[in-house]
């Protein structure tokens, strides 16, 4: 590269520049796409075109990352790339295939971005590279690598998922499997819900959700709403509201509530509002400290002598005597297979040997709710997952060793069909 083609090189634009910066995060440092992408605009003061530029440019790429990959791979022969450059091809890429920008623009601008930030030695293999990119369309190069697929590695690729976790699908839903596979690929409009007996849904200012009386769906910025602001709102799937709702309107003997996973706080909000109004209390319990105080934050606006209670503690290890509680949410962690729209890394940052080390910690936690139940009492078992293992597998091992429970009830919500999260809800009631 001579002096004179190295003067020529124009700055990359801002918004590039701030997508890259975000992406590194998500791909080099396990941050989250939607959070890292909110802490940084909140910080940059770029105008809402732009914003929504970067947004757009994060999201996609990140929903796309294991085909984009897949595509450069095949388009340079190359397996890998400093990790710096492969975030700067996968945005170009992206470019090229899912936004409308020009295929001269979304090269020169990558160009200029991968000699920015990598350094101006790279800049000849980035404009090959995606030379070779833009001679397809999407379709094309999903075409082209499919050719060397089974029935589902096809399906994977069409869908944007990996293998295994289009393998999951596909035991559950069976040919429905497509359709779900490629709802997760639509996000959704933000829902928010009211604390109840603190806000109504029209001051949500949005579209009241179909099924659950708290929720309104709601484009924008969720804290431009007054309610949302003050802590008499939040932002919660109606699929999570639909799961809290599920277990307060069961009918139980009179006592308190527990949430025993309820870090950062969607379930616990609805549920203590739902049980001052049954003048119950909730106690709103989360392992890890910084997001008990999250949890903390959600309940803030509730007071009264029912006002919830939070506290970190293990679930496993119950800092409360057996049999205690009328109703126990038990919303534990997992895969989050089912809030993929939501999560656009998730899919390509989860591997099937998570499955391995949180099904032992689900078991435990039920035994926990379960064991904290009074007699009559309800347990919700929770997962927004619709992952066999993490549902319906951890019931048969639980309950297969006891006797003093009861199966009331089992939902599995699926986007495609229901518009919400696919979260799993099972009802069990202690004798
Ligand atoms: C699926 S999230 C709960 C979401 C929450 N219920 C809501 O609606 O906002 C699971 C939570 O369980 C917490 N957790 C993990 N292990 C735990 C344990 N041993 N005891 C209690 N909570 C635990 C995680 O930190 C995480 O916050």
């Amino acid at each position: 590269m001579t002096g004179n083609r190295k003067l020529r090189r124009r700055r990359p634009d801002r918004p590039r520049l701030i997508a890259h910066r975000i992406l590194g995060a998500v791909t080099q440092q396990d941050a989250y796409a939607n959070l890292e992408t909110a802490r940084v605009l909140a910080e940059a003061g770029l105008e809402a075109r732009d914003a929504g530029f970067v947004t757009e440019l994060v999201s996609g790429t990140c929903r796309l990352l294991g085909t984009y990959d897949r595509i450069l791979a095949a388009a340079s022969g190359r397996d890998s790339f400093d990790p710096a450059l492969a975030d700067a091809l996968r945005l170009g890429t992206h470019q090229l295939l899912s936004m409308r920008v020009g295929p001269h623009a979304a090269i020169a601008t990558t160009v200029d971005l991968a000699a920015a930030t990598v350094g101006e030695k790279v800049a000849g293999l980035t404009n090959a590279v995606l030379r070779k990119v833009a001679a397809r369309d999407l379709e094309g190069w999903v075409e082209h690598l499919a050719r060397a697929e089974d029935d589902l590695g096809r399906l994977a690729l069409r869908t944007h998922h990996p293998r295994w976790i289009a393998q999951a699908y596909v035991d559950l839903l069976g040919d429905e499997a497509e359709e779900a596979l490629a709802a997760n690929n639509v996000p959704p409009v933000p829902t928010l819900v009211v604390r109840p007996g603190l806000a109504s849904v029209d001051e949500l200012e949005g579209e009241p959700t179909a099924r659950s009386p708290f929720g309104a769906r709601r484009a924008g910025n969720p804290a431009d709403v007054p309610a949302v602001r003050e802590g008499r709102a939040g932002v919660q799937d109606e699929g999570s509201q639909l799961a809290a709702l599920a277990l307060a309107e069961t009918a139980t003997p009179t006592g308190p509530w527990l949430d025993l996973c309820a870090g950062p706080g969607g379930k616990a909000a609805l549920l203590a509002g739902l049980a001052i109004g049954q003048g119950s209390t909730l106690l709103a319990s989360e392992l890890q400290p910084h997001r008990a105080e999250l949890v903390a934050q959600a309940l803030r606006a509730y007071d009264g002598p029912h006002r919830p209670v939070t506290v970190a503690a293990d679930g496993t290890r119950p800092a409360w005597p057996a049999s205690t509680f009328a109703k126990v949410m038990a919303d534990v962690p997992c895969t989050g297979l089912g809030a993929l729209r939501r999560r656009p890394e998730s899919r390509w940052r989860r591997q099937p040997q998570s499955l391995a080390g949180l099904v032992p910690l689900q078991r435990r936690l039920l035994v926990t709710a379960l064991d904290s139940a009074l007699p009559g009492g309800v347990v919700a078992y929770v997962t927004c997952s619709p992952h066999r293992d993490e549902t319906e597998g951890v019931l048969d091992a639980v309950l297969a060793g006891r006797d003093d429970v009861t199966r009331e009830a089992t939902t599995q919500l699926w986007p495609h069909r229901d518009g919400t999260d696919a979260m799993f809800v099972a009802l069990l009631r202690r004798s």
